[in-house]
C-alpha cells in the first residue's frame, strides 16, 4: 500500500460525472438565488467569525462563546443553527442560509454527531423527493439542500485527525466538501505550504472525496486555468475578525498583533477572500448545479432502488408464502397484499 504522499491512481469520485448544466454565473439576478452553506469543525476554530466577516455584519454573537463549558469539562450536545441572510454580489442577490454546528467534534464519540449531520443532509433531500412528488407544487417551498460544507480544519502542522477523515469520507458524497484551515494566522509562510501539502497528500492517500474544482471538456481555457490555481490553492487557509479599521481613510478589516497586523482581505495574508469570491460569485451555480444534478439525483436514485428492492422482498415473500400454502394442500388462497 502507498505511503501518504506517494502516487496513487484517481479518487474515485461524484465528480468524474459532472457537466457544467448552466452558465458560469447566474444572470437572473432580481429574483434572488438561495444558497445553502453548512459550518463544520471543532469548537474554537473561527467559525462563527468567519460567518460575520463573509457576511460583512454581525450575524451571530461571538461574545457569546459556544465553546466555553469544555474547559469545565462539561461537554454540551451538538446544534444545529441556522442563521439567513440576504446578501448583494455583483449585482447578483443571494438568499444566503447559513446552517452553524456548534459543539461538533467536542465528545469523544463522534458517530452520533456524524449520523445527526448526515440526518440533516438527507432530510433536505427528501423534502425535495416529496415536494416533487406531488400534484401541486407548494410555491413557498425553500429548498434546504446544502450546496456546500465547509469543514474547518484545527491548526495542528501535522496530518487530519482521524475525525476529520472519517468525517469527510462519509459524507463526501452526499455534499460539497471544501476544507478550511481555521485561525490560519497561527502558522509562518513555510509552516502553512507545508502543512497544506501533508493535508492534500492525507486527503489524496484516504480516497476523501472533496470538492476538487472539476473542469469540464466544454470549459474555456479561463476557466480551465482558474479551476487548476483554485485546486493548488487547497485547503483554504482563512482568517476572519469582525473588527473594521480606519487606515488612510480606507476600511481595513485585520486582526492586530503586538507585531503587526493580519488582513482578512490580503490574499497575500490568507485565502479568505479568494474563498469569499469562489462561494458568492464564481462557483455559486457550480455548487447548486452539482448538488442538484449529481448529489442529490443519486440519492434519489438510492432511494428508490432501495424502496423498490423492499417492494420485491415483500412481494417474493408473499408469493412464496402463497407457495407454501399451496403445497400444504389448502388452495384456496386469498392474500392481501
Ligand atoms: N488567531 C485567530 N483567532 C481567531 C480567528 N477567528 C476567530 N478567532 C478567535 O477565536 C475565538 C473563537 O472564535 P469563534 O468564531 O467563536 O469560534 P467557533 O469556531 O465558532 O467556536 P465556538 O464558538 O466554540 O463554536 C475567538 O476568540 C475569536 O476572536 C482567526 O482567524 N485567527
Amino acid at each position: 500500500m502507498p505511503k501518504p504522499g506517494e502516487e496513487r491512481g484517481p479518487v474515485p469520485s461524484i465528480y468524474s460525472q459532472y457537466t457544467r448544466a448552466s452558465s458560469h454565473r447566474y444572470k437572473s439576478a432580481k429574483k434572488g438565488v438561495p444558497f445553502n452553506v453548512m459550518l463544520v469543525g471543532a469548537s474554537g476554530l473561527g467559525r462563527r467569525t468567519f460567518l460575520n466577516t463573509l457576511c460583512e455584519r454581525p450575524i451571530v454573537n461571538t461574545e457569546i462563546n459556544e465553546g466555553e463549558n469544555l474547559e469545565s469539562g462539561v461537554v454540551e450536545p451538538m446544534k444545529i443553527q441556522n442563521y439567513t441572510v440576504d446578501l448583494e454580489e455583483d449585482g447578483m442577490r443571494i438568499m444566503l442560509n447559513v446552517v452553524d454546528t456548534p459543539g461538533f467534534g467536542d465528545g469523544i464519540d463522534n458517530s452520533d454527531v456524524f449520523k445527526e449531520i448526515q440526518d440533516y443532509l438527507e432530510y433536505q433531500f427528501d423534502e425535495v423527493l416529496e415536494e416533487e412528488n406531488r400534484i401541486k407544487r407548494n410555491p413557498k417551498f425553500r429548498d434546504g439542500r446544502v450546496h456546500i460544507l465547509l469543514y474547518f480544519i484545527t491548526p495542528t502542522g501535522h496530518s487530519l485527525r482521524s475525525l476529520d477523515i472519517e468525517f469527510m469520507k462519509r459524507l463526501g458524497d452526499r455534499v460539497n466538501i471544501i476544507p478550511v484551515i481555521g485561525r490560519a494566522d497561527s502558522f509562518t509562510s513555510e509552516e502553512l505550504r507545508k502543512f497544506k501539502r501533508r493535508i492534500m497528500q492525507d486527503i489524496d492517500y484516504y480516497r476523501i472525496p472533496i470538492y476538487m474544482f472539476p473542469s469540464t471538456e466544454d470549459d474555456d481555457d479561463e476557466t480551465i486555468e482558474e479551476n487548476n490555481e483554485l485546486r493548488s490553492v487547497l485547503p483554504f487557509a482563512v482568517v476572519g475578525c469582525d473588527e473594521v479599521l480606519e487606515d488612510n481613510e480606507r476600511p481595513i478589516r485585520a486582526r492586530l498583533y503586538p507585531w503587526g497586523a493580519v488582513e482578512v482581505d490580503n490574499e497575500e495574508h490568507n485565502d479568505f477572500d479568494r474563498l469569499r469570491y469562489i462561494l458568492l460569485n464564481s462557483h455559486l451555480s457550480d455548487f447548486r448545479d452539482i448538488t442538484n444534478n449529481i448529489i442529490y439525483e443519486s440519492y434519489r436514485t438510492e432511494k428508490l432502488s432501495a424502496e423498490d428492492m423492499d417492494e420485491d422482498e415483500d412481494a417474493e415473500s408473499v408469493s412464496e408464502h402463497a407457495d407454501e400454502i399451496r403445497e400444504s394442500g389448502n388452495g384456496n388462497v386469498s392474500l392481501a397484499v
